[in-house]
């Protein structure tokens, strides 16, 4: 199947069959009329769910109605230059940081145009890296949260704040913007504080489809990013997906039937491959894709940042999808999937002519994310299993602020190097333990690290290193994420999706802990929390997790870990 003016191109092989079977299932039923009138019934026959289903579907005709907002949000960037600003930084969590992530790494800094910097973790080392980066006096800091309740993005708007009030007094409001939903409380703070603008999102829009509404686009602008251009892409896809009448051809409808049929045969992991720079577009499609579909023991995992193998290193769960550059030829790559397609794996390559193309990806993937789901019969829009990690870190910092401390994690299965190996396995020592850990894995299953580290290129290429070891051995599915980032993303599908993922948590000493005004606790206690009530709820939900403490030089303990591993799996048949 080929989508010429869409640039995609679809290798099913033995599935191609199924997907177009799903395709016309779906068009007999008047599909794509009867989604862009918002009909929830194409997804549930529960009222309930149809109504909430019904109220998170305003993404549909973001790039149209942001466009009418280009000019002002221009306007702003004009005014924000003229007060002499040089830096802008975004705060938030999730979907309220994933779009600019991707802006930020995906297209150079124009002349002129403010450097942007992203902080969506609480790992005090990263907060005081960057802090001691910026020009504080003229950084623009914008504190973008939909809800105006997630406590990192409010941690870190009061932790700056309380700093420009030291340089700024009663004007520190002039370096901050606001982007949240109408009537969230966190207005009335922004409003008290003087923030110097409060950019209001429109409430129909659930955090990992808001790429194209103000979330995305005032960070995008500011950087220097023709909005413009960006929204027209989007508008394109919108139209190409049928917003104005019947298509023969839905692009967002062949995507999703695809991913869907193909997660229902066995085939759903997704495996992202980009050239570097696009690895970005891992990040947020990662949010999209778990946290829309990961539920209900169902889901597609986002498989980003694997290199890229030969077809006997895969078993029978693999979807490849390909993101990149027209002129960009990676024929590396190329033949790498041409070979796994003869091998029997389904392929999917998508090409972009130049970064300003991402508008009408993003829009693609949302509508092909939200087909997926009613393939799979989940409800895309909501994240069930996020808040169960949330409550867990409220309760310990409930007894943080009680007792003044996180409760102890208990006895470790191993201790040695000064780190410590917490799980439900044993071993006589760490190659023992992780031996014990991985023993467990079963064809189809997968391996996720989560890092709640100060993300470093070291720390990176270990972890990097620990996955292919992994893979290699096991011949399962890898991902890795930085916490607490990951909770507001794949954290859903760790939880609500299919129990089949081998958890390893890292943390480390906050030998550099940073206090936060107006609270008992530190960053660092705070990120303590978040990985302790995410283990907590992965072990809740029968989740297979190991923890370990790499104590306080995490750099040096991973490569001591490494080691470790390659004894333990040199162990394993
Ligand atoms: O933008 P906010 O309301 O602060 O939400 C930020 C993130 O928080 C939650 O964890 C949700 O699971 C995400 O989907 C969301 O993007």
């Amino acid at each position: 199947m080929s989508d010429a003016s869409f640039a995609a191109t679809y290798h099913l092989g033995q599935y191609q069959p199924a997907v177009e079977a799903e395709i016309n299932s779906l068009n007999s039923q008047d599909f794509t009329n009867r989604f862009w009138h918002k009909d929830a019934t194409l997804w549930t026959q529960n009222a309930e769910a149809q109504q909430s289903i019904r109220s998170f579907m305003g993404w549909l005709d973001s790039p149209e109605v942001l466009s009418k907002a280009v000019a002002d949000i221009k306007h702003f960037v004009q005014e924000v230059k003229a007060a002499g600003f040089q830096h802008v930084v975004v705060m938030g969590m999730g979907g309220s940081t994933m779009a600019p992530i991707v802006f930020q790494r995906s297209f150079r800094q124009g002349q002129g145009d403010l450097p942007l910097s992203i902080l969506d973790t609480t790992d005090p080392g990263t907060v005081a890296e960057l802090e001691a980066e910026l020009p504080l006096r003229h950084t623009l800091f914008i504190v973008a949260s939909k809800s105006g309740t997630t406590a990192e993005p409010l941690a870190f708007g009061d932790y700056f704040y309380d700093k420009m009030k030291a340089i700024k007094s009663d004007k520190a409001g002039e370096n901050f913007v606001a982007i949240t939903d109408p009537g969230s409380k966190f207005v009335t703070q922004a409003t008290q504080e003087g923030y110097r603008k409060i950019f209001l999102n429109f409430a129909e829009v659930g955090g990992r489809f808001s790429a194209l509404t103000y979330f995305g686009l005032v960070p995008a602008a500011l950087y220097g990013i023709n909005i413009g251009a960006l929204l027209h892409g989007a508008v394109e896809m919108m139209h190409a997906c049928g917003s104005q009448g019947p298509v023969a051809d839905n692009p967002g409808l062949k995507l999703g039937a695809a991913m869907g049929v193909l997660a229902k045969q066995g085939r759903d992991k997704l495996t992202l491959i980009t050239p570097e720079n696009l690895g970005s577009l891992g990040l947020w499609l990662e949010q999209l894709l778990a946290e829309s579909t990961g539920k209900e023991g169902k889901g597609i995992l986002p498989v980003a940042g694997e290199p890229l193998g030969r077809p006997d290193e895969y078993g029978a769960d693999r979807v490849f999808v390909y993101v990149g550059y027209d002129e960009f030829k990676d024929q590396a790559s190329l033949d790498k999937l041409t070979a796994l397609e003869q091998a029997g794996h389904p392929v999917i390559i998508i090409r972009l002519s130049e970064p300003m193309d991402l508008g009408r990806e993003f829009y693609r993937w949302e509508i092909g994310t939200a087909v997926a789901g009613i393939v799979l019969g989940i409800n895309p829009f909501d994240q069930p299993n996020v808040q169960a990690a949330k409550t867990a870190t409220d309760k310990l910092m409930k007894e943080v602020t009680e007792k003044g401390q996180l409760p102890s994690p208990g006895q470790p299965a191993a201790s040695q190097d000064g780190i410590s190996y917490y799980g439900d396995v044993t071993g006589q020592d760490a190659a023992g333990v992780l031996q014990a850990f991985f023993q467990q894995a079963q064809p189809g299953n997968f391996m996720t690290l989560q890092a709640y580290l100060h993300e470093t290129d070291a720390l990176n290429k270990d972890l990097a290193e620990f996955r292919q070891l992994v893979q290699d051995k096991l011949r399962i599915a890898t991902t890795s994420g930085y916490g607490p980032r990951f909770l507001h993303s794949t954290g859903q599908y760790h939880k609500g999706g299919p129990n089949n993922g081998l958890f390893v948590q890292f943390t480390a000493d906050h030998p550099q802990d940073l206090p936060l005004p107006g609270r008992t606790y530190t960053f660092g206690t705070f990120e303590n929390a978040q990985a302790q009530g995410d283990l907590q709820a992965l072990r809740d939900n029968g989740r297979r997790a190991l923890h370990i403490h790499l104590g306080p030089q995490p750099e040096q303990a991973l490569q001591t870990v490494l080691t470790a591993l390659k004894a333990a799996l040199a162990h394993l048949g």
